[in-house]
């Protein structure tokens, strides 16, 4: 199968180019096939674009096909919201009726610059064009989360996701990043040179904007707690953010395989930008995978794992995962709101002594338990928990 791949990746197929890896097994490409299924074989239905390699086949249960209904999450006004106490109210109360079912709302008033999104998203689109050669040289390093991955197909022999994507970090301190930080910059020119310093200056602005954002939504969660404006703002103003950009190719297979697969986000809070009108993006609520559609000018939001820790639960992080389509591609931006890799999350001493559901951890433990011991999935935190600490936890899961 490492050969087909290398193979593939000199293929006219629009698809992405799914790097050779010596992790994936070399099985034939059906499991079921005779093994008459030749490396030909499979070529010539790949190249007619029949048949998706076996890895890239996900379990009916995972890629089941979704509804055509859509999730109704609240439009959240940041901007009114920052600017007078009732729409601070009114925020508030949106914010908490979601974050306690789905975990998802959309936002607006958000000051995000819209000519600045369309540069990100039009970044990202030249990016993925680029030669596999050239992605390659940004290629994420085992165990880290930043750099260029095709299918994640370096780090799972099955399950493909049907994506490629570019992660890079964005740590923010919080003396105020405007301006005065390079430290996305430096990411792009010294993973893929020079050349590549305007589309790090995109970025640089963008993760800067997505910052302000996450803690303009920060200060509404806060208030919808009962812990001020300040509390979740200043908890997150130093954090070790994460910037992810999706490319989804079109697949001839779409029903049988995912972009994203079901999951939890680990981080704390995620801003999601999706690229013109081409759906993906879908939430498991009441049994069904529900649409969130993109809106133009609106921004997609949801609750991560390490916030519904530092919530103890009260805002949930929910099962959520990317399907692609068989004539469009598709491109999503992700920033991933994470603290500072040393700090403790921790729920705030409620007053009333509530049973705590998961142990102190920091970002820096979920991040390598994640990167090194577990693909995050649909109960990432409580696999993490028991991974931490056994003992203490198997009283509290
Ligand atoms: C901490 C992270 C791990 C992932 C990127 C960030 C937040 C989301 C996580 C992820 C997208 C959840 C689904 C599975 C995953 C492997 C992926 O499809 O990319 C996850 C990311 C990762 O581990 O790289
Ligand atoms: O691309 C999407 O719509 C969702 C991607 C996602 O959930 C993720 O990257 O965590
Ligand atoms: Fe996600």
């Amino acid at each position: 199968l490492s050969n087909f791949l290398e193979a593939n990746a000199a293929m006219p197929f629009p698809a992405m180019e799914v790097a050779r890896s010596p992790h994936l097994p070399c099985v034939p490409v059906d499991a079921n096939a005779t093994d008459s299924n030749s490396a030909t074989d499979v070529l010539d239905l790949w190249r007619q674009q029949k048949q998706i390699p076996a890895p890239f086949v996900w379990p009916n249960a995972d890629a089941r096909p979704s509804s055509m209904l859509e999730l109704d999450v609240p439009v959240v006004d940041i901007g009114a919201a920052l600017h007078s106490a009732a729409g601070m109210g009114r925020a508030a109360a949106q914010v908490a009726e979601a974050c306690a079912s789905h975990g998802f709302f959309q936002v607006t008033g958000h000051g995000v610059d819209p000519a600045l999104a369309r540069a990100a998203l039009d970044g990202a689109a030249d990016f993925f064009r680029l030669p596999l050669a050239t992605k390659q040289g940004a290629r994420r390093s085992p165990g880290t989360v930043e750099g260029y991955a095709s299918a994640h197909a370096d780090r799972f022999a099955a399950k493909l996701p049907w994506k490629e994507t570019l992660s890079f970090s964005h740590n923010h301190d919080d003396v105020g990043a405007r301006g005065n930080s390079h430290v996305v910059v430096d990411y792009f020119t010294s993973a893929l040179g020079d050349d590549f310093k305007h589309l790090g200056e995109v970025y640089q602005e963008y993760c800067e904007a997505m910052e302000e954002a996450s803690l303009a939504i920060m200060e509404v969660l806060g208030m919808s707690l009962g812990l001020g404006r300040g509390y979740y703002r200043d908890y997150f103003a130093d954090g070790s953010s994460i910037m992810r950009c999706n490319y989804y190719p079109r697949c001839p297979e779409p029903d049988r395989t995912l972009g994203t697969g079901p999951h939890c986000d680990p981080s704390a809070l995620t801003i999601l930008l999706q690229d013109g009108d081409v759906d993906g993006l879908q939430v498991l609520v009441d049994g069904a995978w529900r649409f969130v559609r993109p809106k133009t000018g609106e921004l997609v939001v949801n609750i991560g794992d390490t916030f519904m820790a530092l919530s103890n639960g009260r805002y949930k992080s929910c099962l959520h995962r990317a399907v692609v389509h068989r004539e469009k591609e598709r491109r999503s931006l992700a920033y991933f709101l994470a603290p500072r890799e040393d700090r403790v999350v921790r729920p705030p001493p409620s007053p009333a002594p509530a049973p705590r559901l998961y142990p102190d951890f920091t970002w820096a433990e979920l991040m390598r338990f994640t990167q090194r011991h577990y693909r995050a999935d649909a109960r990432t935190l409580d696999a993490f928990a028991r991974w931490l600490d056994p003992p203490t936890c198997s009283k509290l899961l």
